[in-house]
């Protein structure tokens, strides 16, 4: 790898501070990482070794040193500026319990929370005196929020809500940090007035005694068992029969039930979802991107040193990133990193602008920032974790071990793409908008992620050489142009179905399937746009600016050639193009390849969060394997009780033959 790294052409670290946002943020960050990986009381462990409990209790105490010792004595808190940064953009995925107490819990606190709700539970969950999950999922209801079955029914007499599962299927499900860890919850359920019924609403509810942590009277709660990932976290089921709560528990920033019954609603009835645009619009970091830079530093550093197979006949073995399929399986996604990281942050900044615009009454931005946040999520959310495994199985037979790290991460980011929001329905959520502002496109002008629209002149694509299809401005005007001909097409399909008599609802279930790819062209197209525009205005050196637009046109030309269908469908390229953009992309792995190391090593991952025997940063990658293996449980004792079993069976059978 040494040798490697004296091969890249630009400023290493100069990358990293970009990534970061700025050097002083690069140093911020990296103060925190030395305060946290150098603490053996919270360096994660060997978690590929772990059984499930032994994770959740080892997070839970590398947690609590974390929050009540480690942090504290630094003078920081969960929410300084240095700890949420460390942890967003290197996030240990959820290899850290209370990631719902300190993720969600708290914040839908100061989403909903009254200022004199805020002030009474806000310092105990931020002291870890109380822990909370959010409890909105039930059995039988994850996406349709309408249909969740706990009800919250106003006792007038006693000015009280009593909250009740009245079913099985009402039961909460999945919150994570519920079954063993939380005392209380944020729960959100259906509020009922003198038998009528006022939708979702949230409520502050204790769960378990603060002294002993028994689950109170009236009150079911556990873990809801082994899953393909989140091993560290006790998502949990919580059964509740008739359990009242004060009147003062309705968390009640958006609407309140004065003591006689009376209810008040004080801002729009979307503002019950304003949770989970925040999160979607803030998540993507922490659990996709960060994770598929992970597994790209993984990978690359390993299919650099792991040496098979001649490339010329009776020369020396080469590294397997000589093979252009190997360069074409792992740098898009490297370029992919990079690009969705920038696009991620022009959501979250979108997303604090609306908070500001909230704080004045203005939210007139809710539904742009609902169905790019919706958008976004399901379509990055579901390119970085098909890259994990793309990667992961770039490494061949090691890549399918704990030991490289890769399944962990995968396992983590891959639920991505259904917490926070079914990706589908998300798609259709953003396809919606979509469809509406197509519809008013020739009266009303297109602004913030739709402003392509205001172009419907027809055209086609004039370029005619390889070099042309590198030119970051073409690759804007590809996308731009797909995106809105399939958006146009989709809305002509829907029109006609409703003209020909088609109840909507049908119509749009009839073109759900298109509105889909819809989605995913629109959510491509802000990702090329923000990524190009971002380069163009970004001060740097020429050498990192070049690779930068490298990796620009990388990930758009990947994206192109594995839809080249839809840009030939909308008449946008030729077949004779499309042949030009896949060479196009070839040329550019070629190019990029000499920089993968240094891509990687920008990404600034320590071994310490990598926990892989791939892609430590020296690359004795046998060392490392050979001395993990030796950890495993089964190598402590030569025969192990169950080879002594084994044997006597068989020899037993082979007696009774
Ligand atoms: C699927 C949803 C959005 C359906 O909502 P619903 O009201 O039933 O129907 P509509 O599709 O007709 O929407 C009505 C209206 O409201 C707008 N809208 C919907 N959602 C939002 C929103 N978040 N912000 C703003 N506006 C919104 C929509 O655009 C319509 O507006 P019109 O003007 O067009 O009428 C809903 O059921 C939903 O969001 N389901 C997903 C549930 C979800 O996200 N669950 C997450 C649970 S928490 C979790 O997973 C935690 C994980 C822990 C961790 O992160 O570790
Ligand atoms: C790791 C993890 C952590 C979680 N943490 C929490 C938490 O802390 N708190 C919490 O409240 N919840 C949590 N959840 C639950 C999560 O939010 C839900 O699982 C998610 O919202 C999906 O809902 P569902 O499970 O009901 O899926 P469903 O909606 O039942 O999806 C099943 C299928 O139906 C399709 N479908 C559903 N509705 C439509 C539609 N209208 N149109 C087209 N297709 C549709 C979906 O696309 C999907 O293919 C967590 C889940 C996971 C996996």
């Amino acid at each position: 790898l040494e040798k490697e790294r004296g091969q890249v052409n630009f400023n290493v670290e100069e990358l990293t501070n970009i990534y970061d946002g700025g050097a002083e943020e690069t140093k911020l960050r990296r103060k925190v990482a030395d305060v946290i990986q150098n603490d053996p009381e919270v360096r994660c462990k060997d978690i590929g070794m772990m059984t499930r409990e032994e994770r959740y209790i080892d997070g839970v105490r590398r947690c609590v040193y974390l929050y009540k010792v480690l942090l504290p004595r630094e003078g920081w808190t969960p929410v300084s500026k240095e700890v949420k940064d460390y942890f967003k953009y290197r996030n240990i995925g959820k290899e850290r319990s209370f990631g719902v107490h300190a993720g969600v819990f708290i914040p839908c606190l100061l989403s909903f929370g009254s200022d004199e709700q805020i002030a009474k539970w806000l310092p105990l969950a931020m002291q870890f005196q109380i822990i909370g999950t959010y409890a909105q999922t039930e059995m039988g209801h994850g996406t349709f929020l309408r249909g969740l079955q706990t009800t919250a029914t106003y006792d007038k007499k006693n000015k009280e809500f009593v909250i009740n599962c009245p079913e099985i299927s009402a039961m909460k499900w999945w919150p994570g940090d519920l079954g063993k860890s939380a005392n209380h919850a944020l729960l959100m359920a259906q509020l009922v007035i003198d038998g009528k019924k006022y939708g979702m609403h949230p409520f502050m509810v204790q769960i378990r005694d603060l002294t002993t942590h028994m689950p109170l009277p009236g009150i079911t709660v556990g873990d809801i068992g082994n899953k393909v990932g989140f091993e560290t976290t006790d998502n949990g089921f919580l059964h509740l029969n008739q359990v009242r709560i004060p009147r003062e528990n309705l968390l009640c920033k958006n609407a309140e039930v004065k003591p006689n019954g009376t209810y008040l609603t004080k801002a729009s009835d979307k503002m019950v979802y304003g949770s989970m645009v925040r999160l979607r619009a803030i998540i993507l970091e922490s659990e996709a991107v960060s994770a598929l830079g992970k597994a790209c530093t993984i990978a690359v550093r390993y299919s650099l040193v792991r040496c098979q197979g001649e490339l010329e006949p009776g020369k020396p073995e080469v590294s397997v990133m000589e093979y252009m399929t190997q360069q074409k399986k792992l740098l898009p996604y490297v370029a992919m990193t990079y690009v969705t990281h920038f696009a991620c942050l022009k959501l979250s900044n979108q997303y604090n602008a609306f908070t500001r615009e909230m704080d004045n009454n203005d939210i007139s931005g809710l539904p742009e920032l609902h169905a790019l946040s919706a958008g976004m999520k399901a379509v990055v959310s579901e390119q970085c974790s098909d890259g994990i495994e793309i990667l992961r199985k770039s490494c061949g037979g090691h890549g399918y071990s704990n030991a490289s790290g890769i399944p962990i991460i995968w396992s983590s980011a891959v639920a991505c793409c259904t917490y926070e929001g079914e990706n589908t329905v998300m798609l259709l959520q953003c396809a919606r908008y979509l469809v509406k502002c197509i519809n008013q496109v020739q009266t009303t002008r297109m602004v913030g992620s739709v402003a392509y629209l205001n172009n419907m002149t027809q055209s086609t694509c004039h370029v005619d050489s390889v070099s042309g299809f590198k030119q970051l401005d073409v690759l804007v005007a590809c996308f731009q142009y797909r995106a809105r001909e399939v958006l146009k097409t989709a809305a002509l399909k829907l029109s006609h179905l409703t003209k020909h008599g088609m109840a909507s609802y049908n119509a749009w279930n009839q073109s759900s399937v298109e509105l889909v790819n819809v989605v995913k062209a629109h959510i491509t197209q802000f990702i090329v746009t923000t990524f190009a525009s971002g380069i163009t205005e970004l001060e740097c050196t020429k050498p990192v600016k070049n690779v930068l637009q490298q990796l620009c046109a990388l990930y758009a030309l990947s994206c192109i050639n594995a839809s080249t269908g839809d840009f030939l469908k909308v008449g946008y390229l030729s077949p004779r193009q499309c042949d030009l953009a896949h060479e196009a992309e070839l040329e550019l792995l070629s190019c990029i390849r000499p920089n993968a190391v240094g891509l990687v090593d920008a990404f600034d991952f320590s071994d310490d969060l990598l926990q892989s025997c791939l892609g430590a940063y020296d690359g004795n990658v046998y060392e490392r394997l050979f001395a993990w293996a030796k950890k495993s449980p089964l190598n402590k004792t030569e025969v192990t009780i169950y080879q002594q079993y084994i044997q006597i069976r068989l020899i037993g059978r082979r007696k009774a033959f």
